[in-house]
This record gives C-alpha cells, sequence and structure tokens, in this order.
C-alpha cells in the first residue's frame, strides 16, 4: 500500500503550514483527529491483487491512524493602505460593471479573500459569513477568474431553481460585457454533454451531479473544470439532497486530488466550519458576526419589544386593529414612512394568505393612492400570467401594498410578486420560511409571527436566516427583526434568540438516509472509483460521513449494503487474470448500472420501475398522452388525493382509451369506489399506506390526468380547480415529474429500451413547459413560457429564427398581450432569440469539429477527408 503523508495536529485557528496534497491524493481524515489510512482507490491497482476481501477488511481495521490538517483561517486584513480593490487578476473593466451597480469598494473581508495568495493559487476556502454579507461578490470574482484567468469551466451549485434561474441572468449579463458564455442546468435546461464552449455551468444539485458524473465519465473534468461553487453549504445535512451534495463534492475531492479542481463553499449558518473545511482541505474564512448593515433583535411580548438578554426597549404604540392587534403596529411603524418595507414570515402557507388579508383590511383607505398605477399593472401581470385567472386575496391586497408568498403559487406569481416587493410597489409581503434562504428580498423589518413553523418549533439556523433578511445593504443604515411571541413562550422565545447554531453533520447520519449508502456503493462502482471492497472503502472514506463517524460503524454497514447489492442483482463479481493470477473483482449489472445513471434507488425504485418500464413495451397506448404521463409521474413523494369522489367522477367521464389505459396500469372503478366510501385524504407518506401498491398506482395516475391536461396547455387556474390541487403545487408535481422523466430516460438507455427512452424524452420536454410539442422550441428562447410562446406562435413566429429577425414593432404588433407587450420585454426577447441561435451555431460547429479531424467546418475543410 502506499503510504500516507502525515500531517500533525495543529491548534485550529492559527494558520497551518500547510502543506500540498501527497501526489496519490488527498489525505484522508477523520473528524475525529483519528485518520483512516485509506489510499484512493485508483492509487496502484496491483496492491491489492495478493489480498482476498477478508484480509483487506481485517487490515483496514488494524491500520495505524494518522492525524488531520487544520486549515488556514484567513484574517481580516488589517493593513491601513490597503486598496478598496483586489481585482484577482481580471481587467479594470470588471471593477467598472460592478460600479454600475453601486458597489464600488470592497469590504475588507472580501478584500482579504480576493488578495490571499493561497486561494489565487487554487487552494479551496469556505466562506461562513451572515445572510446579506456580500458573498456572491468573491464568489462572482472567483468564478471570473477562474474563466478569464485560469481559461477554465466553473460549475455553480445552488439549492433552488428560483436562485438558479437568478444567478444565470445576473452572470450572463457579465458575461455578454466580458465574452464569456453561461448556461443555466434545472429542470429540464441545459445541454448534456456540457457544451466547449460553456464557461459558466449554473445548476441545481441534482442537475450539477449528473453533469459532474457524465464529465468523469467523459474523462474531461478534471481538464476542463477549474472551480466548483457550493452556496449554502450547510444543506450537506438535509437529507436526499444533502447526499447528493456530499457525493458530489467527495468525487471532486477524489477526481481533483492534485489540486486541479478548486472548491469554494458558502454558508451563512455553519458553526463546526473549521471541521468541514477540514473534510474538504480547505482555507476558511469565518465571521458570523459581521454584518455591513447593523442588525437590532428584539422580541415582541405584548405592548413591549426586549433585546435577546431580556432587557427592556420600549413599548409599542396600540393602533387599534382588533384583528391584528399583535402584528398591524409593527408595520404601521415602517409603512406610514415612504418606501420602507416589512418581511412578515408565517408558521404556514394559509397563514400567509390570512395575515395578508387580514393587514390589508386594517390599513387607511388612503394606501390605495400610493403608485395606484403601478399596482394595476402588477395585477394585471399576475392576472397574464394565470392566462386570464385572478386570485381573489391578491386581487384584494395588492392594492394596499400587501401580498402574500408561498409554494401554493406559481412560480411566475412568485417572481412578479418579487419584482413587485423589489420596486417597493409591495411594502408588506408575508411569507413562509422558503423566503429565508430563497432569493434575495431584504426589509428594513423583519418580523417572525411566532415561534413555529407548521407545528414545529424554529430552529437556530432557520431563525437565524430570517433575521438576516433585515437590513438593505446601501439603502438602510440598521435592519431590525422582532419575534412576537406569547408571554407563556418568552423563555422559549429568549433561547430561541440564543441557540446555537445546530453543526452540520453528514445527511447519511439521517436514519431515512441510510438506504444512500446503497446508491453510494453503486457510484462507486458504477463510476470506476472501485473494483474491489477496497476500492469501495477507499471512496466511502472520502465522504463527509467517513470523517465524521468511527470507522467501525462505518464497516459493517458498507458489508450489510454491499451484500443487498450483491443477493439483489445490481453487483455481481468477476475474475480478472492478472499476469497469471486470478484476482476477484467486483462491477455493476446491467441493472445496476441503470440504477446507477438513474439516480434511482435500488430498495425502492429500480427493480419496480424495470418491472413497469418490461410491461410497458409490450402495452403502451401511445394514440394518448395519458399513458407516457402515467410512465413518467414519480412514484412517491406525491400530494394526497384530496377528494376521491372528484377522482371517481373524473374516471367516470373519461373516453373509454382512457379507461383502457386505467385498466393496463391497474386502476378500476371497484377500487375507486371503495376509496370514495372508506378513505379520507390519504398522504402516500404515511406510513399505512407505505406498501399499499394498488393506492399508489391509484394516486399516481390521478396526478398523471392532470399531467395530460397540462400539457395539453390547460390553464393552471383551471386544472387546479378541477383537480383541486394548489396552482403550487402543479408547478411541483410537473418539476418533479420532469425529473423522474430524465432519470427514466437514463435507466432506459442503459437497459437498452432504447425506443421508450426516444418518446420518454419527447414528453419529459412538453412536461417541463405544460405545452404542446409544436411551443417547445420556442420555449427554449430564455424569458419565453407557456403563455408568451402560445401568443408568438398565434401572432405567426413559429421559429426562434423568426423571432431573433423581428423587429421589436412587429413582435408587439403580433403579441398584443398585456402588460408583456412592451417595448424593452420584445427587444429582450429578440436577444435572447438570438442568444439562442448563436449557441447552437455553437454547438453545431463543435460536433462537426469532433466529426471531421481535419479541422473544421470553413468551406472545403472536410472534403478531403470526407
Ligand atoms: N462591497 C460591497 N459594497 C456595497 N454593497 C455590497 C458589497 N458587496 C455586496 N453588496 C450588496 O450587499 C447585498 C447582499 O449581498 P449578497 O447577496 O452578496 O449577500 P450574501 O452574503 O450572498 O447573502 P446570502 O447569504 O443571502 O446569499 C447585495 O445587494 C449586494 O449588492
Amino acid at each position: 500500500m502506499i503510504e500516507q503523508t502525515l500531517i500533525p495536529v495543529e491548534e485550529v485557528g492559527t494558520i497551518a503550514a500547510l502543506q500540498p496534497w501527497p501526489s496519490d491524493g488527498p489525505p484522508v481524515l477523520r473528524e475525529d483527529s483519528s485518520m483512516w489510512p485509506l489510499s484512493p482507490s485508483q492509487i496502484d491497482p496491483e496492491d491489492d491483487y495478493e489480498l482476498d476481501p477478508d484480509e483487506v477488511y481485517t487490515q483496514q481495521h488494524s491500520a495505524p491512524r494518522t492525524a488531520p490538517l487544520p486549515p488556514t483561517i484567513i484574517q481580516p486584513s488589517q493593513s491601513a493602505w490597503d486598496p478598496d480593490w483586489a481585482d484577482c487578476g481580471l481587467a479594470p473593466i470588471v471593477r467598472s460593471l460592478y460600479a454600475e451597480k453601486n458597489i464600488k469598494k470592497m469590504y475588507d473581508w472580501q478584500f482579504s479573500c480576493l488578495s490571499n495568495e493561497r486561494m489565487l493559487e487554487g487552494r479551496n476556502l469556505i466562506v461562513a459569513l451572515p445572510t446579506s454579507a456580500g458573498k456572491t461578490l468573491v464568489a462572482e470574482m472567483i468564478t471570473m477568474r477562474c474563466v478569464m484567468v485560469r481559461k477554465k469551466k466553473a460549475i455553480i451549485i445552488l439549492p433552488f431553481v428560483s436562485i438558479v434561474v437568478e444567478k444565470v441572468n445576473q452572470l450572463a449579463e457579465f458575461g455578454r460585457r466580458l465574452h464569456f458564455n453561461v448556461e443555466g442546468y434545472y429542470g429540464g435546461q441545459g445541454s448534456f454533454p456540457l457544451s466547449h464552449s460553456t464557461d459558466v455551468a449554473i445548476c441545481t444539485i441534482e442537475k450539477g451531479h449528473s453533469l459532474i458524473n457524465q464529465m468523469i465519465e467523459e474523462k474531461r473534468f478534471c481538464k476542463e473544470v477549474g472551480l466548483i461553487v457550493i452556496d449554502e453549504l450547510h444543506m450537506l445535512d438535509e437529507e436526499e439532497r444533502g447526499f447528493n451534495l456530499e457525493l458530489l463534492l467527495t468525487k471532486a475531492l477524489f477526481e481533483g486530488r492534485n489540486d486541479t479542481i478548486q472548491i469554494l463553499g458558502m454558508s451563512a449558518t455553519i458553526p463546526n466550519v473549521i471541521k468541514i473545511a477540514q473534510w474538504l482541505q480547505a482555507d476558511c474564512y469565518n465571521n458570523l458576526d459581521f454584518r455591513p448593515v447593523p442588525l437590532s433583535e428584539m422580541v415582541k411580548v405584548q405592548n413591549t419589544l426586549y433585546n435577546a438578554s431580556g432587557q427592556t426597549i420600549r413599548t409599542v404604540q396600540d393602533y387599534k386593529c382588533k384583528q391584528a392587534s399583535e402584528l398591524y403596529p409593527l408595520c404601521m411603524e415602517v409603512v406610514s414612512k415612504p418606501d420602507q418595507s416589512v418581511l412578515v414570515f408565517c408558521s404556514s402557507r394559509a397563514d400567509t394568505v390570512n395575515t395578508a388579508d387580514t393587514l390589508a383590511k386594517c390599513l387607511p383607505p388612503e394606501t390605495m393612492k400610493y403608485k395606484e398605477q403601478e399596482k394595476v399593472m402588477l395585477l394585471q401581470k399576475l392576472k397574464y400570467a394565470n392566462s386570464g385567472g385572478s386570485d381573489s386575496t391578491l386581487t384584494r391586497t395588492i392594492p394596499m401594498g400587501i401580498a402574500y408568498h408561498n409554494a401554493s403559487l406559481t412560480v411566475d406569481e412568485r417572481e412578479i410578486i418579487e419584482e413587485g416587493y423589489s420596486n417597493r410597489i409591495i411594502n408588506i409581503l408575508t411569507c413562509t420560511t422558503t423566503l429565508a434562504a430563497g432569493v434575495n428580498l431584504p426589509a428594513r423589518r423583519v418580523i417572525l409571527k411566532n415561534l413555529f413553523t407548521g407545528r414545529e418549533k424554529l430552529k437556530g439556523r432557520t431563525y437565524r436566516q430570517m433575521c438576516g433578511r433585515a437590513g438593505r445593504a446601501g439603502i438602510d443604515d440598521y435592519g431590525e427583526s422582532i419575534l412576537i411571541s406569547r408571554k407563556d413562550q418568552q423563555k422559549v422565545a429568549y433561547e430561541l434568540m440564543n441557540a446555537p447554531l445546530e453543526e452540520v453533520r453528514s445527511s447519511l447520519y439521517n436514519s431515512s438516509c441510510k438506504k444512500c449508502f446503497k446508491r453510494l456503493i453503486l457510484d462507486s462502482l458504477g463510476g470506476h472509483y472501485a473494483n474491489t471492497r477496497q476500492g469501495i472503502y477507499d471512496f466511502v472514506s472520502c465522504t463527509l460521513y467517513a470523517f465524521q463517524s468511527p470507522m467501525e460503524e462505518i464497516h459493517p454497514e458498507i458489508e450489510r449494503n454491499l451484500s443487498y447489492l450483491l443477493d439483489n442483482g445490481f453487483v455481481e463479481t468477476f475474475w480478472e487474470d492478472v499476469n497469471g493470477i486470478q484476482v476477484e473483482r467486483l462491477r455493476t449489472t446491467l441493472l445496476g448500472n441503470a440504477t446507477f445513471q438513474s439516480t434511482f434507488s435500488p430498495e425502492k425504485e429500480a427493480s419496480l420501475i424495470d418491472s413497469e418500464l418490461r410491461r410497458a413495451q409490450e402495452l403502451l397506448v401511445l394514440s394518448d398522452s395519458l399513458h407516457l404521463c402515467y410512465l413518467i409521474t414519480p412514484m412517491y413523494n406525491l400530494f394526497p388525493v384530496q377528494d376521491w369522489d372528484l377522482y371517481l367522477s373524473i374516471y367516470n367521464s373519461l373516453p373509454p382509451i382512457r379507461k383502457k389505459i386505467a385498466s393496463a396500469v391497474g386502476v378500476t372503478e371497484d377500487y375507486l369506489y371503495n376509496q370514495t366510501v372508506c378513505s379520507k385524504p390519504d398522504s402516500l407518506s404515511d406510513s399505512r399506506h407505505k406498501d399499499n401498491l394498488s393506492l399508489r398506482i391509484a394516486v399516481r395516475f390521478y396526478f398523471a390526468l392532470a399531467l395530460s391536461d397540462l400539457i395539453e396547455e390547460v390553464p393552471i387556474f383551471q386544472l387546479s380547480k378541477k383537480y383541486k390541487i394548489e396552482r403550487g403545487n402543479l408547478q411541483k408535481l410537473q418539476e418533479s415529474a420532469q425529473a423522474f422523466g430524465s432519470q427514466m430516460q437514463n435507466f432506459c438507455k442503459v437497459m437498452d429500451y432504447w425506443a421508450l427512452a426516444e418518446v420518454i424524452s419527447t414528453y419529459c420536454k412538453r412536461i417541463n413547459v405544460g405545452t404542446k410539442m409544436e411551443l417547445v422550441p420556442l420555449t427554449e428562447i430564455a424569458g419565453v413560457k407557456r403563455a408568451r410562446a402560445r401568443a408568438l406562435w398565434n401572432g405567426g413566429f413559429r421559429t426562434v429564427r423568426q423571432i431573433a429577425l423581428a423587429t421589436p414593432e412587429e413582435l408587439m404588433k403580433a403579441v398584443r398581450a398585456g402588460p408583456y407587450a412592451g417595448e424593452g420585454i420584445s427587444k429582450m426577447i429578440i436577444r435572447s432569440a438570438k442568444e439562442l441561435l448563436e449557441k447552437k451555431a455553437r454547438e453545431l460547429r463543435e460536433q462537426a469539429e469532433e466529426l471531421l479531424p481535419t479541422g473544421g467546418t470553413q468551406e472545403g475543410a472536410g472534403n478531403g477527408f470526407l
């Protein structure tokens, strides 16, 4: 075995004498300061040839332990002569682009990070600073340095689709001016394989993981990628998503072991940042107390405001609004001044709606006069986005400058409300916790309506993220957060305000994520990181879980899960002849490889899906979209059916072909009738129904019906009423079906179900945008969604090229569609269409260059070869 480098333990908090990784891989570190010296699997395959698996296993246990490498803590810059800007080797124009955004000088901490030599040399870095501290600028500068100075690609991983979309727009603006290309990877967006001309890929966690897997497979990852940015690094401890993030980072550590790939992690809520930095072999900048805009945290009990130590600050004036006596005065104090805004965090979706309604009733009527025209426009935009449907609450509250924001709204509705809030047309926004970590919508005052989210008590991390939204950089000189508490809960409120943040632990600690171990093993074999038990141990030892757990717990876990995979046909052993010696190896079977490529769960989904797909190849009905929609509807985590009577009546009105499909998948009238008699709204996550296959099929079929209407362009408002599914939940269904469908496609490709893969791919595209096939190409234009695409089509614009060549006037004339027909929007659509054409042309050129090795697509260049 290759010897491990021994690294002395040094006191955390000092600048360590850092050593580079050994040439054969990262040192394998453990949180408890005892290192399990496993070498990365590919170090030298010949090393364990003589060992049988049991021997290897024993050796691991008896191996000596070494110590972890503490990270360097980047110190705030102390020098009086520090310039205002660290250019990271980028041209001066970058600074002027920031100046246009009103960022003229860097904060000290930004300067310290961006002028740090080790960071500039490519050392990994973790930045742990509170919300609104300005982490984005640091990430952008390091990304641009990667692309423009180091000439490598950057992959940015963000937690939510909405933030990916926002970031793509922001960076594309830089890209246009500085000549680099940005591509977004979310939902059905983003081309696989990554185009050679894409410089920055901005991805959701799952898409980022798939992209990295594919680049590793094509041996492009280490060669082309120079940077991986992870925003909200604390998501490592979230169940499924955290696991994907951990796996992705494990691969990056494993692959980029010659320091070729820099990792930048950012979070506002990682108290054990030093340990996480140690796992990632990163330096860190850690100042969870930094705030560019000072924050004053308070709790309100009855009429009095207290600080976090329980000292009285002041009493609140009573504004006499019976329905919202606690909240109304706190809102009025702020919004009675011009251009001020309040965010009110509520405990549930229903509460956001009720609170907005109640507050609107209390506000004085003259409030309606403020920005009256803009409010009318905002309501029109919402109506247009809903194909003519109007939300009755928003129609009442927006004229008063109030709106609600939660997941029951569609993405379009939320975007329009966010825009209205940013432009100060809406002054009071009631929201759920989703806005705490989502898009950047700061407020002068943040109010937490109570100590709960749903039925659970707020966690320290969520509380801090909510408070962090108070104070707008460059606008406010301070921000305020006020937690409203009942008198009998005052103690709990103080505990929450003073609670230390929860440490970030690997998602594999989560009992519901234990199943992920099987995926971990499949990934190590399927991704060719390992072909022996030793190799699997090596790979697993690079995970955060291995860094944080005693090895005695990990070994049995690996063995147990490996046995399952061997017994159930996902993994097999084979013998390899090495210099005349027969050596036992491990590899994925066809089913195992399909499961790895699709990221399905081996236990819950893979076998079930395989038998369903085999049946579908014989019985698939193609004359109606419903059967395919059913195949693409996820098997798990669906919402409950709210009304079985409604379901039965929908079933009874289905045409014969749809009833035939229902019977082919196993839904019968008798079953639905029984449900109407004996069932309440059921949740599939309810343990009573976990194994109830018939129920799962029936629920899946119900949502497939809704999806099949959606792709026929039935307006979401109408669908929501017909099926009693909230608008936001319909879009969630659309998103998850699209994701499930692309997993299916990968599964089918590996299993050689080519015909199914093709047809599923077409339906995924339709489901992604919720349209008939004819509109799909138009929806590829940035800013063109379902409604706009239909308006363009009906106005005679049938191809992207036609739109790219149109004048804004022609477009406006054709698309007479309310607030979306303005000149600015038309120009933006034309520009996006041109960019899309250019991107497609670039990709075709690349493909041509790959086809024609003599070089290029210039006229005549390929003739000799052909
Ligand atoms: N050096 C600076 N000078 C002035 N304003 C700045 C500076 N850096 C960032 N800002 C502004 O501060 C605000 C918050 O910054 P940013 O969104 O980067 O915070 P963040 O740390 O990424 O927060 P989050 O944790 O919410 O993602 C933005 O409006 C940004 O433009």
